[in-house]
This record gives structure tokens, sequence and C-alpha cells, in this order.
């Protein structure tokens, strides 16, 4: 409950106007049947009485009060709507703005922050209207509760009393309830965060040729469908719970009800009270047993919805989550163009402190201008260096600099801006050929907040030097070829929307999914755009390349090292690659292994020591030489 002001705030900052709108419509609403109940009982006390003319002004205010009361209401569902919309364009703003703003991707690996996220999720999308609509519809059911409890007192005060008294262990026990729905809204997170991801892992098209060739369907939905029941076995039990409570309480009700109507009846019977009275005691008995029903599901429902805001909440008021690596700092200076080289002292990094060092002591230079290459098996520590130095994470112990500086102390987005990066696993963005390059330095998309008028020229120059020129220039649009199937749906409709003649749809620039054929492209053509992306920051200081050619066919290969080795020369670069052929050139090769440095030197000095590297090359350079000798099958078989 220390939740609802806050909530309340930003609520009224999201949508104070239709706030406003649905708190006057229920609170209309709520009075109306108390109203309603009382000019019916001074219109039936005139007519018993036979005084026909006095009856025409309740009669009349009766008509006036239902249409209010019904204009009211269709007021009170479209604020609820625009509530809802206004609401989850504010949250959903402000949500993902806090999930993109820490500059460390560790907080997202986190499982526990991911249940969060979701819970957070569902808070932005629905959640916090809900907690409106829950937290105003409980102040309407309490106006139609008190409303008609003091209409009540006159006419039976024994029975307003037992109302009340039958309210209170019904609202103590929704109370309680309430809480374990929140126990159990964060007890399923897990399950319902795998159940999403069984279903999307079957509706994700990049899965579906496993799912079918190895036979998963089955295997995935059955999991889906374990995960939901399991979810919903903890559900049901409180909703059991709300039921026997919730029939108690209409039975309690029910019962005094009867008890105050028959009474009544009995007085009104012997002429000691007017008819009146029992209409009134009618209506609001009635009123009060649905008034109270109302207002006790609500306060049901507050704690749940406010549950959910306080993930909300904890998102965006960006608090750390414990345990993994630390979120790296946001403050500090701007670095300058590389001068002397980068150096990493002594570097100790883990990605969660309940897990081994994955970097042990590892120190390095990487000289200005100078190339260096990092070789070493699977697991060693390659990629987690390179997360290392773009500040994805920052070392437990020991220290990397740029200039002698400490990265910590370096503002991260400028330091980023110094850097060209192909990650190993680069992502392909549902996006056109341009936007998929051009996102590598968001000044060259166009409608950029401060576009570079050279952009187009810059995306055009860093295809041609990944060497994807050419297949971009077979593409159905060219540079505006949207690389996914999914939204080419969207193009085909729009399309033939204006074949028949509607409104032109396909505008260069515009957004990807208008008007424009989708293609899927291989692995290798993948990872030429990524490349292309990479190097589109042409005077990045940095160059890191995570294996840029490991799906690329031998040709492809050839040529993008070529281009690769002319582009290292003017810069610093990092280059890591199982393909040991392409490293030979580097000025320096460093061999990881295990997190730590076991050998480092030129090509030529490391094949004469005869070390790991030595070993690594004459294994790979073997594995070819034995395919070359051998026969080729086929045309005598
Ligand atoms: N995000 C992560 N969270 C936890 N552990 C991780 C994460 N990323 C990598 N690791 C672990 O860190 C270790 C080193 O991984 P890394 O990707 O740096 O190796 P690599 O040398 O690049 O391997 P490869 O040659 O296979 O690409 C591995 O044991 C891996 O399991």
């Amino acid at each position: 409950m220390r939740l609802l002001p806050k909530a309340s705030a930003e609520l009224a900052r999201a949508a104070p106007v239709a706030l406003a709108a649905r708190v006057l419509a229920a609170l209309a609403v709520g009075a109306a049947p108390v109203a309603v109940a009382w000019l019916t009982r001074q219109a039936i006390d005139r007519l018993t009485e036979h005084q026909v003319s006095a009856a025409e002004v309740p009669l009349i205010a009766l008509c006036l009060f239902g249409a209010a009361a019904a204009t009211a209401q269709y007021l009170g569902v479209y604020a609820d709507r625009e509530l809802g919309r206004r609401t989850a364009q504010h949250a959903l703003g402000r949500l993902f703005g806090a999930v993109v703003a820490p500059v460390g991707v560790a907080e997202l690996e986190d499982p526990g922050f991911q249940d969060r996220l979701r819970l957070a999720q569902q808070a932005a999308t629905g959640g916090n209207a809900l907690l409106a609509q829950q937290f105003i519809g409980g102040a309407q059911s309490a106006v139609t509760f008190v409303g008609f409890l003091v209409a009540l007192l006159p006419v039976s005060p024994l029975s307003a009393a037992l109302v009340l008294a039958s309210a209170v262990p019904a609202v103590v026990a929704q109370a309680r309830l309430s809480e374990r729905r929140v126990q159990v809204q964060s007890q399923v997170s897990p399950q319902l965060r795998r159940q999403v991801f069984y279903s999307s892992l079957m509706l994700d098209p990049r899965a579906a040729a496993e799912i079918r060739l190895f036979g998963l369907g089955p295997l995935f939905r059955g999991r889906m469908v374990s995960e939901l029941t399991r979810s919903q076995q903890q559900e049901r039990t409180v909703d059991r719970a709300t039921l026997r409570v919730d029939s108690l309480l209409a039975l309690l009700t029910g019962a005094v009800s009867a008890a105050a109507l028959l009474v009544t009846a009995a007085r009104v019977g012997q002429g000691r009270e007017p008819v009146g009275d029992l209409v009134l005691l009618m209506a609001a008995l009635a009123g009060v047993q649905g008034a109270l029903a109302g207002l006790v599901s609500q306060i049901g429902g507050v704690g749940p919805a406010l549950a959910l805001y306080g993930h909300y909440d904890a998102v965006v008021g960006a608090r750390p989550v414990p345990g993994p690596a630390p979120e790296p700092s946001t403050a500090g200076g701007m670095p300058g163009p590389l001068h002397t080289g980068i150096q990493l002292r002594d570097v100790w990094f883990r990605y969660h402190s309940d897990q081994e060092w994955v970097l042990r002591g590892v120190t390095l230079s990487l000289p200005a201008e100078g190339s260096v290459a990092l070789v070493g098996l699977n697991g060693a520590g390659k990629s987690t260096l390179v997360k290392l130095l773009c500040r994805l994470y920052d070392p437990q112990l020991g220290s990397i600099t740029w200039d002698g500086v400490d990265l910590r102390e370096l503002d991260p987005a400028a330091l980023r801006r110094r850097i060209g990066v192909l990650f190993q696993d680069y992502t392909t963005y549902a996006l056109t050929v341009a936007e998929n390059i051009a996102v590598g330095e968001v000044s060259t998309l166009p409608g950029a907040e401060r576009p570079d008028t050279d952009g187009g020229a810059r995306v055009r120059a860093a295809a041609a030097a990944a060497g994807v020129d050419t297949l971009v220039a077979g593409l159905p649009d060219g540079y505006g070829t949207m690389l996914s199937r999914t939204f080419a749906a969207t193009s085909t409709a729009a399309r033939r929307q204006e074949r028949r003649g509607g409104q032109p749809v396909a505008h260069p620039g515009a957004g990807p999914d208008v008007g424009r054929t989708g293609v899927a492209l291989s692995g290798g053509q993948w990872q030429r755009i990524a490349l292309a992306r990479a190097l589109l920051r042409r005077d990045a200081d940095l160059l890191i390349l995570d294996e840029p050619s490991s799906g690329l066919d031998a040709e492809a290969e050839q040529q993008v090292h070529a281009r690769l080795v002319e582009l290292r020369a003017r810069r610093t670069s990092l280059l890591i690659s199982h393909r040991l052929s392409s490293v030979r050139q580097a000025d320096r090769i460093v061999v990881l292994r295990g997190g730590r440095i076991i050998e480092q030197g030129d090509h030529d000095s490391l094949m004469r020591s005869g070390g790991a590297y030595a070993e690594l090359f004459r294994t790979q350079a073997a594995g070819y030489q034995l395919a070359a000798a051998e026969p080729s099958g086929g045309a005598g078989r």
C-alpha cells in the first residue's frame, strides 16, 4: 500500500484528464443507485398518499438522474479506455527507456531480473490501468455502499448495522487472499517465462527447421502446456479460496437481507411504516450487496495490481540486481583519438559471483595502429575480452586503459563511438539492407536526429569494403530490400492495395515494412552485412572483429581478409579467428587458454617456438593437406 501514492502520481502524470473524468464518472455512477432508490421511495409515498402532482417532481428527477447516470457510465467506459491507452504509452516509454539505459548487459542476463521485467511489462501494458480501474471501481462501490447504509439507517438501523458487520470479515478475508495472489504471481513467474520461451520457439521461423527435422514439436508443445498447467494449478488454489469466501459472504448478506425484509414487510402490513420504506429497503439491500461484492473483489484486485506496479517501479527506478557482474559506471571524460594504445593489466573477470573466473589475470597491450590477433580454443575467454573492451562489463579486478586512462573514467557512449565492432553473435535486424548497415552509425540512418548528409554514400562504401555490394545490387530493391520475410506479407498487401488504386505506399526512406519485398539471406551473406555495419565507423580508432569470416565461403573469405588487412593497416585492430591462416599477418598473435595468455608473438616466432600456436597451426594445415591429398571419388565409383 506504500506504493499507492507513487502509483497514483504516475497515473496522474500519464493521463490527468482521463483520470479526473474516470473519478468523476465513478462517483456519479456510485451515487446514482442511492439517489434513484431515494427518489423512488419519495414518488411511491406521494402516490400511496394520493398526492399525484407532488409525485411529479421525484418522478422527473428520477428520469433525469437515470439519464445522467447512464451518460456518466458511458463517459467512464471511454475514460477507462483512454486511461489504458495513455498509461500504456507513458509506462512502456519509461520502462524501455530504463531497459536500454544501463551501460552494461549483466542485468539483462539475470533470470531474476527477466522475471521482474516480464511482470513490469505486464504492469506497463495493462496492469497500471487495471490498478486505476480497481481502485476507482472500489471507490465507486464504496460510495454506493455508504450511500445505501445511510439510506438504510432510518428505515432499519439493525439491518444497516448487520450489513456493516458482515462486511468486515469479508474485507479482511479478501485482503488476505490478495496477499496470497501476490505471492502466487511471483511464484509462477519463472514457469510463465518458460512457457513463453517454448511458445516463441515454436513460432520462430529460425527454429522451425530443427523442430521439424528432430521432431521436437510435440516435446516443446508438451513442455509449454505443462508449464502452463503448473502455473494454473497455483492460481486455481487461490481462486477456489476466493470462491469459498465470496459464497459465504453472499449467504451471510442474503440471510441479513431476508430477515430485514420480513420484519419491514410485517410492519408495512400493520400500517406502521409507509410502502416507500419497503421499496427503499429492497433497493438498499440489493444495492448494498452488489456494492459490497464489488468492493471486496476490487480490494482483492488492488494488491496484485500494486505488486505488478512494484516490479515496474523497481525497473524504472533502475535498482541494480545483486549478484551479476557490476554495472559499468556512466560518469566520465571524453576519450580522445588513440595515440599510444590500450593496455589490460592483470584483468580478472567472471559473469556472476557464483561462477568460475573466465579471465584470470590477463595482461595485454594493443598498441595504437597495431594489429593483434587473439586465438584459443572454445571457451578460452576471447569474446569475453571483447565485451570488456566495449565496456559491456567491467573487470572485477585489474584495469583496462585507453591511452593510460582507465575505461571506467571515460564516458561509455563516447568510448563506443571510437570503436567499430563485429560481434561473434551479431544481430540480424528485420530492417532494410541500408538500415541493417546504417544502424552501425545512427547518424547515417534516414530520419536520424542529427543526420549525416553523406550517410547513403558511407553505407555504400561500407558495403563495398565488406564485399557485399554485388550481392545488394542483385536484390529486388537494392539497399531498400527488406531483410525479413515476416514483414513481407504486409508489403505484399500494401502493393496490392496500391495496384487497386489505393494510396501509394512505397516511399524511399519510408518505414521498413512498407511496400517492399522481403528476402531471406544466408548465414554468410548476413555475416557480410554485419561486417559492413562494423566498418561503417570509418574513423573508429579501434576495430574489433570477432570471427568475421566463420560463415564465409573460401572465395569470400579470401576477399574479405584481403580487404581487412588493408583496413586494419591504418588503425588499431583486434581480430579473433579460429582460422589461423587469417591471423598470420597480425603484428602480434596472442594465445588464450582457460582465461590466461599462454604465449604471444608474431607468426614466425610462435612457429619457431613450437608451442600451442604452432601445434594448432600445424593441425589445421595438416587437415587441409590431407584433404588435398585424398583421391577424389565420384567418377570411378
Ligand atoms: N553471458 C554469459 N554469462 C555467463 N557465462 C558466460 C557468458 N558468456 C560467456 N560465458 C562463459 O564464459 C566462458 C568464455 O566464453 P567466451 O565466449 O568468452 O569464449 P570464446 O573464447 O570466445 O569461445 P569461442 O571460441 O567458442 O567463441 C565460457 O565458459 C562461457 O560459458
